[in-house]
């Protein structure tokens, strides 16, 4: 039996599009399933907590986002049960890293395949981290990108546009980073991110080394940039090209902890949600998915 978890709203309502498709090819293949609709944020983390007592659950599909992967995702953690996906949300960087087709179709049948693999997350505190998180101006830009109206349309060009919109009033800040022991300051940055895979908002490969499986996680820092060399830049970003950068380092570590001066927005998979201080720590070969 398999188990889907719809977020109707992620894509700003292609969720509920996406389904339909779904659920129609399920029909017509007479493939097992059960399903439930998110209501909140949270939700779906309890669906899942629920779904995984049920004997017979080959898997739960997350449809949605980057934030239903995590809710999703983060009811797995530590069981047996894999985690499928069908991407329907705004910037779906899971999906891109991890080579899901975005046809719905095409992932349902990468789901019903089966090919399970074990992928590394994170903690931090009581939230998990499936893919990615930042702090600093693409925090900004998650908490833009959440409210925009346009994404339904856009899709991830929304996060270009409120980048655009934000470059010009964003302050950069110091962060102190300590990264397995060893602290490192930077001054005049605009950003931290940290991941699980090489990419975040909307396919910017901001780490390009990062593997998922490899019990590290990768950090990028942004710092010493003018408004205009950092719009040069993010091109660069798209390819993983900006690696030799001189204003953009990199380190790769198991336990991370960012300081910053002011309190700026965090996003974990493309939700903010929380507030520096910040510690995380990797959870090696903790997630199924098919
Ligand atoms: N019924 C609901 N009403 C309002 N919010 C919901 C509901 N169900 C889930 N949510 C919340 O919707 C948020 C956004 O979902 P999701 O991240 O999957 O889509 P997205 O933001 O469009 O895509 P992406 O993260 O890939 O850019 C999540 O934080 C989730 O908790």
């Amino acid at each position: 039996m398999y188990f889907f978890v719809v977020n109707s709203v992620s894509g700003n309502g292609r969720g509920k599009e996406v389904w339909s498709y779904v659920e129609k090819k399920l029909n017509k293949m007479n493939v097992p399933y059960q399903a439930e609709f998110t209501q909140r944020a949270g939700h779906a983390t309890r669906i899942v907590k629920s779904a995984v007592r049920q004997p017979d659950i080959k898997a739960i599909v997350a449809i949605g986002g980057d934030g239903t992967v995590n809710e999703v995702g983060s009811g797995l953690i530590g069981t047996n049960i894999p985690m499928g996906y069908i991407p329907a949300g705004t910037g779906n960087d899971f999906a891109l890293a991890n080579r899901i087709p975005f046809d719905p179709y095409l992932a349902l049948d990468r789901v019903l395949e089966h090919n399970v693999q074990r992928i590394d997350t994170a903690d931090l505190g009581d939230r998990k981290m499936i893919g990615f998180m930042g702090i600093g101006f693409d925090g900004k830009v998650a908490e833009m990108v959440n409210r925009s109206s346009k994404k339904k349309w856009l899709g991830r060009l929304t996060y270009v546009l409120e980048g655009l919109k934000l470059l010009r009033s964003f302050q950069p800040d110091q962060f102190t980073l300590t990264i397995d022991g060893k602290s490192y300051e930077y001054d005049g940055a605009w950003l931290v991110a940290v991941t699980n895979i090489p990419n975040l908002g909307g396919g910017m490969k901001i780490c390009p080394s990062a593997i998922v499986d490899d019990g590290q996680l990768d950090v990028c820092c942004v710092q010493n940039l003018t408004q205009g060399e950092l719009l040069r830049v993010i091109p660069s970003v798209y390819k993983g090209k900006h690696t030799n950068h001189p204003s953009i380092k990199f380190h790769r570590g198991k336990e991370i902890t960012i300081h910053s001066r002011s309190p700026l927005p965090i996003h974990v998979d493309g939700e903010v949600v929380l507030q520096p201080p910040l510690s995380i720590k990797v959870n090696p070969r903790s997630l199924s998915i098919i």
